[in-house]
């Protein structure tokens, strides 16, 4: 890709934004992924692992470069421009919920899609609605951020979304294909209930989640309008032993996939990128339309101004669990560790502080078996008092996405979102 423009912003997760592009030689038409290059960890590795694979059911992979844009060089990986929106914008178009037939339809996209995958060695782990793509042909698999190879995999930090999290990953044991299963299967709870695989959690309180995924002995509830097939599919898919649960390609061959699939098939063979059922009629009508591109012409960013603006945007815009964003918050990197100056309830926080586990537990809410793996955690709080434990923030030396944790085993570190998107701006 020589020259390109940017045009409107399609999403934004809080390790990158996504924008709408176009070549200025061919006219072609592509999302461009972008991150200021000194954070871009996340999407040179997502470059990496789809530079390395081509599947109809994976988004695809246009190249990448780096910008400079605003006197700030930028990262920019280049993408297929899929313009359905994700899983979780058709849920919504469609009132909410997805009727069975749809969901066999995506169901089978992204199975497909993890069997190529899993083919090829990639484990993604961070399968989710939002992070599932919605084109003519069906679902792509999309948001490789995460992604690891399961032959480099073993010492990399766990990943991905807690409510979406196989109870073996929720424990830090592993995170294998059979994790990836464990989140489909919550997907297709997401898709048929419109909520979240574990309604009645708190996904403010990350840690409480993980702890009850890994450790309650619980299974998400099955939603009662599922057929038998589907309810069957979902239980090969939701077995808390990873080894009981369903391989992508067993997965393929269930009857609720394998049987009065037309519409799927159908689909795949036909090479058009025009919407070509009904079903997808129906979504590309509730979409927007591509708004014409505006020129920036790699040395101009419009949008926020201020550095405060731009973490509310980011809190705001992502779609994700609302995060309070509050200017309380201060968090200061220095050296190896996180410093906050305010006053917290009977505790005085001074620079470099660190908690520990049980003085953090006696204002914090449960968890307190997990947390006791979790030593030395540097805490900031806010100001006043200890909020609960979504509210908390912990540091540590990366940044993630607004609706994901991040776990780093290697220093023992929880990573919270509110203030990966601080450590993005400071
Ligand atoms: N290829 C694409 N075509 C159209 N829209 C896209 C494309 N890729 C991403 N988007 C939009 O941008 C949003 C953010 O993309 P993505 O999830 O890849 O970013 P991220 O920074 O990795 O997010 P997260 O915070 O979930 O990790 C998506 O939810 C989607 O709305």
């Amino acid at each position: 890709m020589d020259y390109w423009t940017r045009g409107r912003t399609l999403g934004h997760g809080s390790t990158a934004t996504v924008s709408l592009a176009t070549s200025l030689q061919s006219g072609d038409v592509f999302a461009v992924k972008s991150a200021e290059i000194s954070r871009s960890e996340f999407l040179q590795r997502e470059q990496r692992i789809l530079s390395s694979i081509t599947s109809p059911y994976v988004v695809g992979y246009r190249g990448c470069d780096v910008s400079r844009e605003n006197k700030k060089l930028m990262y920019n990986l280049f993408l297929e421009y899929i313009p359905g929106g994700t899983l979780v914008d058709v849920i919504q178009a469609n009132g909410g919920r997805l009727e069975e037939e749809m969901i066999r339809h995506y169901t089978w996209g992204i199975v497909q899609g993890l069997d190529y995958l899993h083919s090829n060695g990639l484990v993604h782990c961070d399968i989710k609605g939002r992070n599932i793509l919605v084109g003519s042909s069906g679902a792509k698999i999309a948001d490789f951020g995460c992604a690891k190879r399961v032959e480099s995999g073993a010492g990399m930090p766990i990943g991905g979304t807690p409510m979406f999290m196989a109870p073996e990953v929720a424990r830090g044991e592993e995170q294998g294909f059979a994790g990836d299963i464990w989140a489909l299967g919550c997907t297709i709870i997401e898709m048929a209930s419109g909520g979240a695989p574990w309604p009645n959690a708190n996904d403010h309180d990350p840690v409480s989640m993980i702890y009850r995924v890994g450790h309650s002995g619980l299974l998400p509830e099955f939603p009662c309008c599922l057929s038998e097939q589907a309810r069957d599919f979902l239980d090969k898919c939701l077995r808390r032993d990873p080894k009981e649960r369903w391989t992508a390609s067993q997965l393929l061959k269930h009857p609720f996939l394998g049987e009065s699939n037309s519409l799927s098939k159908q689909e795949t063979n036909s090479s058009s990128n025009s919407p070509t059922s009904i079903l997808d009629q129906g979504v590309w009508n509730s979409l927007d339309e591509p708004e014409s591109l505006e020129i920036i012409n790699l040395g101009h960013t419009g949008g926020l101004s201020s550095a405060g603006e731009r973490i509310r945007g980011l809190s705001l815009d992502s779609g994700e669990p609302s995060w309070d964003w509050d200017d309380s918050w201060i968090t200061v990197r220095e050296g190896s560790s996180w410093r906050c100056d305010r006053i917290m309830g009977d505790v005085e926080a001074r620079d470099d502080d660190v908690f520990s586990c049980d003085s953090v537990m006696e204002e914090g809410a449960g968890s307190k078996e997990l947390l006791s793996v979790l030593l030395d955690i540097n805490i900031s709080c806010r100001k006043n008092r200890w909020d609960s434990w979504g509210d908390c923030k912990y540091g540590g030396d990366s940044f993630v996405s607004s609706s994901n944790l991040y776990f780093d085993r290697d220093r023992d570190t929880l990573l919270h979102p509110v203030m990966s998107r601080s450590l993005l701006q400071t």
